[in-house]
């Protein structure tokens, strides 16, 4: 047997989500049953300092003398030991985090949203693309078994019959704070950009990659109630038409108010499915099953899925295989997607009067 591939990986800033992803790098492949790839942390870098980089190293378990500990991202893009870079700022620095690695001729892997707004993730695409480095946004559900599980079910077998409609939602309180990343405008604040993502997400994994939607975009329109606060959204809704399917979707989010136990529903003519909170880590699904009269028949079938870890190891295993094999993106993370998903987060804030600060909504490379 060949001896995995090593996929070494530098952390670009130390806040709550770089330590998950960072820990779950450090969980032993073989715990979910991998053994072509691994991962190693080999640099971390901090804006702060390099003693908050280095105390981050020690937290997540890091072996000591084994990664360096960098107090700028400059340093760490510049580390030609570092292979792949993942970017854990707020939605506010991922363009000009992105940029500076790719520059350095890292690959990318960025923390969701992938940018502001369309046109920056366009423009980052167009620029791994010239310099040959794998580039992805972060949507760590794409890759839990259980979606990937859930897709083959109502896609592939058809356990649904035609699915005709599917509702999302993420919804989460915060304590109103103007300086809370998820309030503030100046970090890309609001419930869209941070939870609607995840209610788009399961969206586009179940009416657009709907076989028979022939990757159609959808007719998007939305709503959205602000933040009386800071002016971001605090409550936004999407109804997408998918025309070539004739299907529709509801996606709903809001940050004062957490979700009902079920999150998302997909409705199809012989039977419905619900995945269970939370919709950003799922660990189960239930299917009901209906006759032909399209009455419930009481038949159910509920599924678990347990993740040894916090789940973001897939997302890792999934880049590592793509930069082994020489891919410029991920199938299952696609670009396409992603470029999609901002275009229609772009349509429900423009159309809702709903901008960010020039300098972020910005494609200046700064
Ligand atoms: N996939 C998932 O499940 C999750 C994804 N996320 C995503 O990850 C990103 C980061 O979120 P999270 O870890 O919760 O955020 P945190 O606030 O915990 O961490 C963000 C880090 O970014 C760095 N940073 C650089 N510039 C700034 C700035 N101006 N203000 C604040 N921080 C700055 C800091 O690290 P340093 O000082 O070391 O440079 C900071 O610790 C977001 O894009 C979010 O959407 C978040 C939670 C879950
Ligand atoms: O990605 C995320 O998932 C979990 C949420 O609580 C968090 O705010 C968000 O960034």
């Amino acid at each position: 047997m060949s001896s995995p591939y090593e996929c070494k990986w530098g952390i670009l800033a130390t806040g709550w989500i770089a330590e998950m992803f960072s820990k779950d790098l450090l969980v032993a492949p073989s715990s979910r049953s991998v053994s072509d790839v691994k991962h190693t942390i080999t640099a971390v870098a901090s804006s702060t300092s390099a003693s908050r980089a280095s105390e981050f190293l020690t937290k997540v378990g890091v072996p000591a003398n084994t990664a360096a500990a960098y107090g700028s991202y400059e340093e760490l893009v510049a580390d030609p030991n570092v292979s792949i870079i993942y970017v854990a700022t707020p939605h506010s620095h991922h363009y000009e985090n992105c940029l500076l690695a790719l520059n350095a001729g890292k690959h990318v892997c960025c923390e969701k949203p992938f940018t502001i707004n369309a046109a920056q993730a366009e423009h980052l695409v167009e620029v791994a693309r010239q310099k040959k480095l794998f580039l992805m946004e972060a949507v760590w559900i794409r890759f839990f078994p259980l979606v990937i599980e859930l897709q083959r079910l109502i896609h592939e077998e058809k356990v649904l019959g035609e699915i005709r409609r599917v509702f999302s939602d993420f919804g989460n309180p915060f304590k109103p704070d103007p300086k809370h990343r998820l309030y503030n405008p100046e970090l890309g604040g609001g419930a869209l950009l941070d939870l609607g993502i995840y209610a788009l997400t399961w969206q586009m994994l179940t009416l657009y990659q709907d076989p028979k939607n022939k990757a159609t975009a959808p007719d998007v329109k939305g709503s959205i109630i602000k933040s009386d606060l800071t002016g971001v959204d605090e409550f936004t809704t999407i109804l997408l038409n998918f025309p070539t399917a004739r299907t529709q979707g509801v996606a709903t989010t809001n940050m004062t108010i957490r979700s009902s136990p079920h999150v998302v529903l997909i409705q199809g003519t012989k039977a419905d499915l619900t995945v269970d909170w939370p919709p950003y880590r799922p660990e189960s699904f239930t299917i009901r099953e209906k006759d032909d009269d399209g009455k419930w028949t009481g038949k159910e079938d509920t599924r678990k899925y347990e993740i040894p870890g916090h789940g973001m190891f897939w997302e890792a295993d999934a880049c590592a295989r793509a930069i082994r094999d020489g891919k410029s993106e991920e199938e299952r993370c696609s670009l396409k997607e992603s470029i999609l998903t901002m275009k229609i987060m772009d349509k429900v804030r423009y159309d809702n009067d709903f901008r960010y600060p020039d300098h972020l909504e910005s494609t200046s490379s700064k």
